[in-house]
């Protein structure tokens, strides 16, 4: 067999990225799809051909003397001679396996250095001038970013002595947010405390250095001393998921790429963390304990990968409905004997709703009736394409059990990172998210948090979620203490005051005293807000959202009682345009509306539509929890009709059904002549004789019809409640099991 080359292998093996080589092919109008495209000999040969080009126009700026750069030809081909001769060399690229073309911006700056030498040439008498052009120059050749870090420094330099300036200046005005101790007064207005207590006192307050003076008493001392007080009005920092803080590019440093595996039940997804747990796991750590924290990090081949270990795909649905994004890149695993199943779809359709791209591990490639390339075609009618069929998804055949494939499947995680260019600033306030949280009996709460941006350090004051604390111990995944996690690091904490919830975001603050604040701010906002009720797409307000410009795309989890219907209604549902809004789908199956159907809804505000089948009891109580708005129907054109019509602004149904009562179905007696009667009990509400029935079956409805007769014991009655025995029959329908749940709804008229 003969092995291909693809681009990223090519791009490793000349110490370059992937992106480099991409940015070259695209200049020599080689059309490549990705990193994953094959490199046939005459790309490489061009390619390389392009970087000799480059080097040579690069080489005049040198001043290697004619007679040193034949003396550099006759060497480049060795590699190891080149290194050697490198030391004596004028720094600049020489074989290929220096970084030759990292950027477009060093490109350009290469290119033009074509036209530099003759010009220079004449010039170089003018030697302050051009020492400078040429430092520049180089800067940039050298470093892409050269110039803007060059940049920041001198800024650096200018700041400091201005700020020492400003620091022996007296006081003339200070800036307020609110209360604060006498010490930390005297200290703003640099005098001495005791001098700011005499104050005080003449102004009838004693206050001690630790106590805090409100507003007014900051003003009035201020004003003795003339000092003017500004009062800040504060960036709500009690929303800080909402303020985003761009870093300087110069800061951002390569953080490890966070991966979540997710898949379809017993495909393989525990195994194949474990294994890659375990046969990542170093020397001097595998003696250590390793504990269970919701995620881990291993080191491949020199670089790092962290890995959360929720289970189920709870990283896309709990914590996005949240608002946190921490998944970089998605593994979902099929299994090669089993193929796409519900979970495979409904994992795809999180990670594509959270636009985190995918990697397909096709899984227990070990056994004997393993088809991979059943897996393929059945992926590939979810768009997911594997290269040699034309597209650009990775896919990497896999033994999670025997740890085969994991390596390639390793290296296809850091080709992904490295394209998504995965970047943190490690020097600043770490800010992340919760993974899980508990509490402990021994520790109090216990949180498992991913550090997103900056370094999180034992000591630091932090707000998590609606709580705070101080970090008061660190331990990584591996049950070590560690006193300091940079970004991608997964690592648990101590010190909160309460539980937060996965999802939940963590920002540390200069000061306890701040992060008190906030902290306690945000759990009054809570409170608040769970009595008001918070809006989430929801069909009634939903002309009004359109209108206000709010919404584009109505999204849409659509569940059903065959598949023949969800693709019925898709293809009716993705018609419907009203003034350029439409419909996306962003889920659709067969089966009962599921928790995870909701909390996908919530995080991605979109209605749930239920056809011929009804809302598990859990998803029923997190929809009403969650403001979820659920539709039930079983007519397709009612579905359309419904959702155009409240597009339209014109849904104004004049009666809404209202469920009254839950009853399972317990005995069934066969009686000649009566038929079926079901034997019953009122789980939830009641019924009522004349109330309409719904019979489900497995999360399905099979039937809908109306009671017959509604009885207890002999007797007929009006209406049985909760806790409650009853028999019941159903209007000409026989077909009631033991374990089905009727449910009872009446028609209500809706008050306008
Ligand atoms: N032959 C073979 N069996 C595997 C492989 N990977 C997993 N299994 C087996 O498949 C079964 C299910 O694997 P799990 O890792 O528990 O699957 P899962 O997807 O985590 O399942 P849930 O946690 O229930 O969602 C176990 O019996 C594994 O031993 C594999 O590569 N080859």
């Amino acid at each position: 067999m003969t092995q291909k080359l693809r681009v990223y292998e090519y791009a490793r093996n000349q110490n370059m990225s992937s992106k480099e080589v991409l940015e070259i092919l695209k200049r020599l109008n080689i059309n490549v799809r990705n990193h994953m495209s094959v490199m046939d000999p005459d790309m490489v040969s061009k390619v390389e051909a392009y970087m000799e080009r480059l080097k040579q126009k690069a080489e005049p700026k040198a001043k290697a003397s004619p007679a040193k750069k034949e003396n550099d030809r006759k060497h480049r081909p060795s590699k190891g001679q080149g290194k050697k001769d490198g030391q004596k060399k004028p720094r600049q690229a020489d074989t290929p396996h220096e970084k030759v073309v990292p950027s477009r911006a060093e490109m350009t700056a290469s290119d033009e250095a074509d036209n530099v030498p003759k010009k220079e040439k004449p010039k170089r008498k003018k030697l302050p001038k051009h020492s400078e052009d040429k430092n520049q120059r180089k800067e940039q050749r050298h470093d892409p970013q050269g110039n803007k870090s060059k940049k920041s420094k001198q800024a650096g330099k200018t700041h400091k002595p201005e700020q020492f300036v400003a620091a022996e200046k007296s006081v003339e005005k200070i800036t307020v947010s609110g209360p604060m101790t006498v010490g930390e007064l005297a200290k703003s207005l640099k005098k001495e405390p005791s001098e700011v207590i005499k104050k005080l006192m003449m102004l009838g307050i004693m206050a001690t250095i630790n106590q805090e003076v409100d507003m007014d008493a900051i003003t009035l001392i201020a004003e003795e001393y003339g000092i003017e007080v500004e009062h800040k009005v504060e960036v709500d920092e009690t929303q800080f998921e909402l303020i985003e803080e761009q870093d300087d590019p110069a800061l951002l440093k390569e953080r490890p790429p966070v991966v979540t595996v997710m898949g379809h039940v017993d495909h393989g997804k525990t195994t194949l963390l474990d294994t890659i747990r375990h046969t990542n796991v170093t020397a001097q750590e595998a003696g250590g304990i390793t504990q269970h924290i919701g995620a881990y990090q291993i080191d491949y081949e020199q670089k790092k990968i962290t890995f959360l270990d929720t289970p189920g795909h709870e990283a896309f649905t709990t914590m996005r409905a949240r608002g946190a994004q921490v998944t970089d890149i998605a593994i979902i695993v099929v299994a090669a004997d089993d193929g796409v199943m519900p979970q495979t779809r409904e994992a795809i359709n999180h990670a594509q709703a959270a636009k985190v791209p995918i990697i397909v591990a096709i899984n227990k490639m070990d056994k004997p009736e393993a088809n991979p390339e059943k897996v393929k075609q059945e992926l590939m009618e979810l768009n997911l394409v594997p290269e040699e069929w034309g597209g650009d998804t990775i896919f990497v055949p896999i033994s999670a059990l025997k740890g085969e494939g994991l390596d390639e499947l390793m290296e296809m995680v850091l080709l992904v990172a490295e394209m998504e260019e995965l970047k943190a600033n490690p020097d600043r306030l770490a800010t992340g998210t919760v993974i899980e949280a508990e509490l402990d009996r021994g520790k109090g709460p216990v949180a498992t948090v991913l550090v997103q941006n900056g370094t999180l350090r034992v000591g630091d004051p932090i707000v998590v979620g609606n709580t705070y604390g101080r970090v008061r111990a660190m331990t990584n995944d591996k049950g070590r203490r560690i006193k300091e996690a940079g970004p991608s690091t997964p690592v648990e904490i101590t010190g909160l005051q309460d539980v937060p919830q996965a999802g939940d975001q963590f920002k540390v603050f200069e000061d306890e005293k701040k992060a008190r604040a906030i902290g306690e701010a945000r759990a009054e906002k809570q409170k608040q807000e769970e009595r008001a009720a918070t809006s989430r797409v929801n069909l009634d307000e939903l002309f009004q959202q359109i209108q206000e410009g709010d919404i584009k795309e109505i999204n849409v989890i659509l569940k059903a009682d065959v598949q023949g219907s969800v693709e019925a209604l898709k293809a009716a549902l993705e018609k419907i345009d009203v003034e350029g809004v439409r419909v996306k789908i962003i889920h659709s199956a067969v089966g009962a509306i599921t928790e995870s159907d909701v909390t996908l809804a919530a995080a991605s505000n979109a209605i749930v539509i239920g056809f011929n089948v009804r809302p598990q009891p859990q998803a029923k109580q997190l929809a009403e929890e969650e403001k979820v708005d659920i539709r039930l129907h079983r007519i397709i054109y009612n579905v359309t009709e419904e959702i155009e019509n409240a597009m339209k602004g014109m849904l104004d149904p004049e009666y809404q059904e209202k469920v009254i009562g839950t009853v399972e179905v317990r005995q069934i007696f066969k009686v000649s002549k009566v038929g079926t009667i079901a034997g019953s009990y009122v789980k939830e509400g009641k019924i009522t004789r004349d109330s309409m029935v719904r019979l489900i079956r497995d999360g399905v409805v099979i039937h809908e019809g109306k009671i017959n007769a509604l009885k207890r014991f002999k007797d007929d009655v009006r209406e049985v409640a909760q806790g409650y025995e009853c028999g019941i029959t159903i209007e000409n329908y026989n077909d009631i099991k033991e374990g089905d749940v009727i449910e009872a709804y009446v028609m209500e008229e809706i008050e306008r």
